[in-house]
């Protein structure tokens, strides 16, 4: 006889139950419940997949050698990110694991600066569905198409218009490998469980001619809709995603353009639980970094002078928070502002010059001639930190450089601009042309830089380090809103993890490799926030906030099918014979 397909209820270690109405080669090729050749012999006969699979049984760090073993071995970054998407498709918790072990050599390729590579090829490397893309045309039916979303407890969702994918700009359709990629950290270094996360692109056509006439693009092939019905179709989705989840479902909005960030940041702050990362995620690390940087040069932030070379979204959402910490440090507001200086694609920010300005940049707007050129306003500020998010690469020239060194004992910089090709400059030239002085960091990767005998390990300046766990924090305590003000406190919970050890290496951040530790301090603070300022919907308030963050954070080991052995309902069968189902009760 052969028992016929039934319920299967496995219980795994973190209590979250699995229900599923599956054959066992289904379960296999569920990459949430696969676990590979590691399926045990036991397993493998209840689950009727025994002979599927290699007689070999492997542990799951036998699985991770094996794909080290393969990641290694592949001759580009582009094709370590094709391996790792295809095991995130097979088995995710190999996945996962693999990725939170390994921050270091992992985050290059899921993240900046393979993701823009990736999103630049998507046409060719999309495989199957890994998030929703929503359309223009689809307005008036978006809650509808968000039912087709089969998860039922989505609590992140991260959407981009892919109109500012990095520095590389519009990339329409092609944009979603940049949702793909920040909830796979959500969960990798946030331990946000992944069937919460839903990454959604919202395509609303493209400017980008080279993708128009791209046969390999895969979104809508027209230009980009604008005004308001470009506003519709994002209130319906924003409306929708919390008709479908709930109010508290965490929105993160990613890589929209200049003119929409700040603008729908401002539309929805108060409204939805949501964060515009670019904004106040790149803030916060910036800030991070900053105050780290302090503890270097014995100043306080009031003590310094700014100037951005871009004046975007990552500039604005940085200069602005520079200005709450001095403002803390005692100084007025016009004070604060007055030390920071902005040179964007016009020039240098000033009252009355001739292109005019818009946005959250008039704030910082001086009273000064017009000048366009970098250097010269340079010289004119002469800064004591400058911080790059203009997505040009090379604008720090070694003049730049040079010139800071020769203002500053410890000159700041940052050069935060994404992918590794659009930084500003590479930490080999911040510190040779400041002969080791500078103190650096960078929105991609670089490698450790020897000068005259010396390492130094730069830190990257990107706001991985605070998302993950600002988006833990929110949705285990049922955050209604996000306010700048849990931005500012991850800030300085992760300044305060930098060691003087960090410091002595030259770096601003904590290490990569602590990430994971520090997005559950993150979301402590976040959680802490919630309470104070009254977002927090979880009741009762939890007392010892760390160990309730880490009881609700995805455990990457195996999901074990043993306990139905011990609740076999009568009708259970996952296509075992008796005959292996009495052998499975022998060995057991
Ligand atoms: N490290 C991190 O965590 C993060 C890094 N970033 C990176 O920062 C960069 C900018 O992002 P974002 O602020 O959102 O983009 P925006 O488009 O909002 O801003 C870009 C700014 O750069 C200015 N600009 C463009 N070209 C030049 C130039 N040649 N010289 C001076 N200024 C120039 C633009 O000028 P104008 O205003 O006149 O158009 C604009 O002010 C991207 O590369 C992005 O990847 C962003 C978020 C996080
Ligand atoms: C890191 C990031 O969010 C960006 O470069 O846009
Ligand atoms: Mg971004």
């Amino acid at each position: 006889m052969v028992r016929s397909t039934s319920l299967l209820r496995a219980v795994s270690k973190d209590h979250h139950i699995l229900g599923l109405r599956s054959r066992g080669i289904d379960i296999i090729r569920n990459p949430r419940t696969n676990k590979g050749m590691a399926f045990t012999l036991p397993e493998r006969q209840v689950l009727g997949i025994h002979g599927l699979l290699p007689p070999t049984v492997l542990t799951q760090e036998e699985q991770l050698y094996r794909t080290m073993q393969s990641f290694t071995r592949q001759p580009t970054d582009l094709d370590r990110y094709i391996l790792l998407a295809g095991l995130q498709d097979r088995n995710e918790k190999l996945f996962y694991r693999i990725v939170s072990e390994n921050v270091e050599s992992m985050m290059p390729i899921v993240y900046t600066p393979t993701v823009g590579l990736a999103c630049q090829r998507f046409g060719l490397i999309y495989r199957r569905p890994r998030g929703l893309f929503v359309t223009i045309h689809d307005r008036g039916h978006v809650f509808e198409l968000l039912s087709n979303w089969p998860e039922e407890s989505v609590k992140a969702v991260v959407v981009t218009d892919g109109e500012r994918i990095l520095g590389l700009g519009d990339l329409g359709a092609f944009g979603m490998g940049i949702p793909i990629g920040k909830l796979a950290l959500y969960t990798a270094l946030g331990g946000v469980k992944p069937h919460q996360c839903l990454p959604i692109m919202l395509d609303v056509g493209t400017d980008n001619e080279d993708l128009l006439d791209n046969k390999l693009y895969i979104g809508l092939r027209q230009k980009r809709e604008r005004g308001p019905v470009y506003d519709e179709l994002v209130d319906e989705l924003m409306h929708a995603i919390t008709e479908r989840w709930g109010a508290n479902t965490l929105i993160q909005h990613e890589d929209f353009a200049n003119a929409n960030a700040q603008r729908l940041l401002d539309k929805y702050q108060q409204r939805y639980c949501m964060f515009n990362d670019d904004i106040q995620g790149t803030a916060g690390v910036a800030l991070a970094g900053l105050l780290a940087s302090l503890r270097v040069s014995g100043k306080q932030m009031k003590d310094h002078k700014f100037l951005f070379q871009g004046a975007g979204s990552a500039a604005c959402g940085i200069a602005n928070f520079l200005v709450l910490q001095m403002i803390e440090d005692g100084l007025t507001e016009e004070e604060a502002v007055s030390r920071v200086w902005m040179n964007d694609a016009d020039g240098l920010v000033v009252q009355d010059r001739p292109a005019g300005m818009s946005g959250t940049k008039a704030r910082f707007a001086k009273d000064h001639p017009h000048l366009n050129n970098f250097e010269d306003a340079l010289e004119i500020v002469k800064p004591s930190i400058l911080i790059g998010a203009c997505a040009t690469a090379g604008v720090f020239t070694e003049k730049v450089l040079k010139n800071m060194a020769l203002w500053n004992e410890r000159p700041v910089i940052f050069a935060l601009s994404n992918p590794t090709s659009k930084a500003e400059c590479t930490a080999e030239e911040a510190y040779t042309h400041t002969e080791g002085r500078a103190l650096f960091a960078s929105g991609s990767p670089f490698d450790p830089v020897t000068i005259d005998g010396t390492i130094f390990r730069p830190g990257q300046g990107n706001n991985a380090y605070i998302f993950p766990g600002v988006g833990l924090g929110a949705i285990v305590c049922g955050m209604r809103r996000i306010s700048d003000k849990v931005f500012l406190r991850a800030a300085r919970t992760c300044a305060d993890m930098v060691t003087e050890l960090d410091l002595s290496q030259g770096r601003l951040y904590p290490p990569l490799s602590s990430i994971r530790e520090i997005s559950v301090r993150i979301a402590v603070a976040t959680i802490q926030e919630g309470y104070d300022d009254g977002s927090a919907t979880l009741d009762p308030e939890p007392r010892d906030k760390e160990a309730f963050v880490k009881s609700k954070m995805y455990d990457f080991r195996y999901d074990s099918f043993l306990p139905i052995l011990y609740d076999w309902p009568e009708e259970a069968g996952f296509q075992a014979t008796d005959q292996q189902f009495s052998n499975f009760r022998d060995m057991t």
